[in-house]
């Protein structure tokens, strides 16, 4: 039980793991249970008397998952650079441009050039402060179907889940594809498609070498049809794109930088040129892929999780209203001038995401060269997680560890910035999400419209403590059931009927 040998690894020192079956490795400890795998691999580590570092074979793959502050830093910092790799599996590896990574991928000339771009470019605080009018826009028409809900007769509650999805993804499909674009639910099922696809565990990517696993799966012959589908819809936004640029050319009008959206600010780096890695119509269409795939479900799920735990405890939903109408005085409307007094809102999403970090194992990171952490052999190849679930709720680090408390910010100098390793919700290192601040700016704007204008009931007999919080695994961790709730409006906003 301690020590987890494989033949030709008998000189090797791994870390602690749970008795393995033939061929499948330690898979059953994870998908027997029933629970999640962020919850499985933290029973596991608890079960080895709170080891930091656990080693598991998910079919023919490797793995190592991080429960300890002191792990997490030493793959995140200390040696960040042999572990900014993202393993390559088969079914991303269907999904990829023209034998190019995408951006989450390799860690190389192209993922440097890329992300530089996407930092100084594409998410840098200048750009997401030019898209202020499209998340004030689409909150105010989030404000106006939630007074409406509101208006109706009788006691029904509202999909808020489904309405705060709704927000996310048509300020996200703006800022980058811009407004015109006509085949926006086409495009949503091809994401939805793609993230049932790589979410889970699949079987061609668990026996790499099997033939049938690939035969059974299914997965590859979906994944390339779904590649082939998303590509030609951003084919066609970019040839959108194109057209309207020669005709703001022809009319020798000068497209001012707060039109751009991402596809423009992409063909413009492209024609700028003297970049190290070309960039081609393939990688272009990739990035904005990515960007939108990560940029939305994220961001939804944890205004739903705050939204779920102030209906749980109603102390804090008082407090964060109060705070919001003492500031606003009976405005009309919130605006992002407003949102820099509202500290404990801030510290409500920080509270979320230290409860319901929407990534909970991170990203996988993928060992370069074989080395030693903690004592421990990790072999080149290993995947490694990074369990920041179990980590933001040990109470080594945290009390009342499992208790919805924004105030305990404020005595504790701790951020999710990437330097304190109890809470990395974003990552850290070369790796960090570089969507932070974009996220941080559209969770904070819908909150706060959200809590200001309206007070919320749950449905009918339901008591705070008695709402479902379950969780279910896409690429993020989500309700599982639809939050629904009836909202009565106490500032009517702008344009109220
Ligand atoms: C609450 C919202 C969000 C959360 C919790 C979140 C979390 C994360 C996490 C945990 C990672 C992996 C970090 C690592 O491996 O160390 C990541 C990567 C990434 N995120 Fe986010 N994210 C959010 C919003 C966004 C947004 C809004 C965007 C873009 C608009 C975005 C774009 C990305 C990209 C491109 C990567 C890959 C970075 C790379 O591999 O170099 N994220 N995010």
């Amino acid at each position: 039980r301690k020590l987890t040998k494989k033949r030709g690894n008998d000189a090797l020192r791994l870390p602690p793991g749970p008795w393995q079956l033939p061929v499948i490795g330690s898979l059953h400890h994870l998908l027997l249970r029933g629970t999640l795998a962020h919850r499985a691999m933290a029973g596991i580590a608890r079960r080895l008397d709170g080891a930091p570092l656990i080693y598991l074979r998910l079919g023919e793959i490797p793995v190592v998952v991080a429960s300890s502050r002191d792990a997490a830093r030493e793959f995140l910092k200390t040696r960040d650079a042999n572990f900014a790799n993202r393993p390559w599996s088969s079914t991303v590896r269907t999904m990829m441009v023209d034998g190019q990574g995408l951006l989450f991928a390799r860690y190389g000339a192209l993922w440097r050039q890329m992300r530089k771009i996407t930092i100084l470019e594409l998410l840098s605080a200048r750009r997401v402060q030019s898209f202020r009018h499209v998340r004030e826009e689409e909150v105010s028409r989030l404000v106006d179907a939630v007074a409406a809900a509101a208006a109706a007769p009788g006691e029904a509650a509202m999909n808020v889940s489904e309405r705060v999805a709704v927000l996310i993804t048509d300020s996200v499909m703006r800022v980058m594809i811009g407004d015109r674009f006509e085949r926006r639910e086409e495009f949503l099922e091809g994401l939805d498609e793609a993230i049932k696809i790589t979410s889970g565990f699949n079987l061609s990517d668990l026996f790499p070498s099997s033939r049938l696993a690939r035969l059974v799966g299914g997965t590859a012959r979906r994944a390339a049809a779904n590649h082939r589908k998303n590509f030609e819809l951003m084919d066609y936004a970019i040839k959108q794109h194109e057209q309207r640029r020669a005709a703001v050319a022809a009319a020798a009008a000068d497209g001012t930088e707060e039109e751009e959206d991402l596809v423009d600010v992409l063909l413009r780096v492209q024609k700028e040129g003297g970049l190290e890695v070309p960039l081609t119509m393939g990688i272009i269409k990739a990035v904005i892929l990515d960007l939108f795939g990560a940029g939305s479900e994220t961001s939804a799920n944890t205004i739903q999780w705050a939204m779920s735990e102030l209906m749980r405890n109603p102390r804090v939903m008082h407090k964060a209203q109060a705070e919001l109408r003492d500031n606003l005085c009976g405005k009309p409307t919130v605006t992002e001038d407003d949102l820099a007094d509202l500290k404990y809102l801030k510290l409500i999403i920080r509270e979320t995401l230290r409860l319901h970090p929407s990534v909970p194992l991170l990203l996988p990171r993928e060992c370069q060269e074989s080395c030693k952490v903690m004592g421990y052999d990790i072999p080149k190849g290993t995947t490694v997680f990074v369990n920041v679930w179990a980590i933001s709720r040990d109470h080594k680090y945290w009390d009342d560890a499992e208790i919805f408390k924004p105030e305990r910010f404020e005595s504790v100098a701790v951020d999710f910035k990437g330097t304190d390793f109890e809470f990395t919700p974003f990552g850290a290192g070369r790796r960090i999400c570089p969507g932070m601040t974009f996220a941080q700016a559209s969770m904070d704007l819908a909150l706060a419209a959200l809590l200001y204008h309206f007070d919320w009931k749950l449905p009918a007999g339901l008591l705070p403590g008695e709402l479902n919080m379950e969780e279910v695994m896409g690429i993020t961790v989500r309700r599982k059931h639809d939050l629904y709730l009836r909202p009565v409006v106490r500032v009517p906003p702008q344009d109220a009927p």
